[in-house]
């Protein structure tokens, strides 16, 4: 068994009266591909936020490779934890290669961040061919597969994804899960929120279902596939629909 990199224990987030997050427990090893499943409002973005500083945490701990994880943005990127948010968010004004750039702020040296750049194009070959084009004239999935690049620029250990499927066509949406995959067979760990749980789980090591707040149910992604009762508590589905075999689509 690889080393766990990530733990999250009793982790406590709340917005005024409004608790996001109660007693959650995560752990990612290294190398895998964890998800983060669950309803709207169940609390997977404020879990990444919470990761990444970006919302301060009430009670609880969370570490990356034994040492606590910073609690200041900027300081986590450090760390080798990257955030991609959800929206594909690239700067609009600016052309691929300069968003690129821009993701290569913690390396000095030119000649490493061109050479940085040229492994991007390889992995999003589609972000070649438009390099020169801003970011504004780009369609959703290359804006989110810039997005994903711009944060592979800060040469992360730890990848956290934030719904990069949100609102793209199905075609796009494989591509985009092609392109995770490819992303931890290159080593690094990747943290996914997805709505798409059916996806989640057949990509994922290890899943996580949040309900209102709580960790409501974990497992192999294998295991949460094959568990009918967990498909249709939390999907209305049973595996022969999961699987894509939905016998009311004939
Ligand atoms: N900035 C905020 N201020 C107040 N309440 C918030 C804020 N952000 C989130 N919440 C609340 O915290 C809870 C968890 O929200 P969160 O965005 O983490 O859920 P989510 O699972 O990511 O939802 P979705 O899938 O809809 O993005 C919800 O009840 C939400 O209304």
């Amino acid at each position: 068994m690889k080393p766990v990199a990530l733990v999250i224990k009793d982790l406590c987030v709340s917005y005024g009266k409004t608790a996001a997050l109660l007693d959650v427990g995560i752990e990612v090893q290294d190398g895998q591909i964890v998800s983060i499943i669950g309803a709207n409002g169940a609390g997977k973005t404020t879990l990444l936020n919470s990761i990444t500083g970006c919302v301060p945490i009430q009670r609880g701990t969370i570490t990356y490779n034994g040492e606590a994880v910073c609690s200041k943005p900027h300081k986590v990127v450090r760390q080798g934890i990257v955030q991609v948010p959800e929206g594909r968010r690239t700067f609009s004004g600016l052309t691929v290669e300069e968003n690129l750039m821009v993701g290569a702020y913690l390396t000095k040296s030119r000649g490493e961040v061109a050479g940085m750049i040229e492994e991007m194009y390889v992995l999003f070959p589609r972000l070649k061919e438009r390099r020169k084009q801003h970011a504004a004239t780009l369609s959703g999935g290359e804006q989110q597969m810039l997005a994903i690049a711009r944060g592979l620029m800060s040469k992360p250990k730890l990848l956290l994804l934030d719904e990069p499927s949100l609102g793209l066509a199905p075609l796009v949406v494989d591509s985009v899960f092609d392109t995770i995959r490819s992303i931890s067979r290159s080593g690094i760990t990747v943290l996914l929120i997805e709505q798409n749980a059916i996806k989640a789980m057949k990509l994922s090591d290890y899943c996580y279902v949040l309900k209102n707040g709580r960790v409501d149910i974990q497992g192999t992604g294998a295991a949460l596939l094959a568990n009918d009762q967990v498909l249709q508590a939390y999907l209305g589905k049973n595996r022969m629909e999961a699987e894509g075999n939905d016998p009311t689509e004939n």
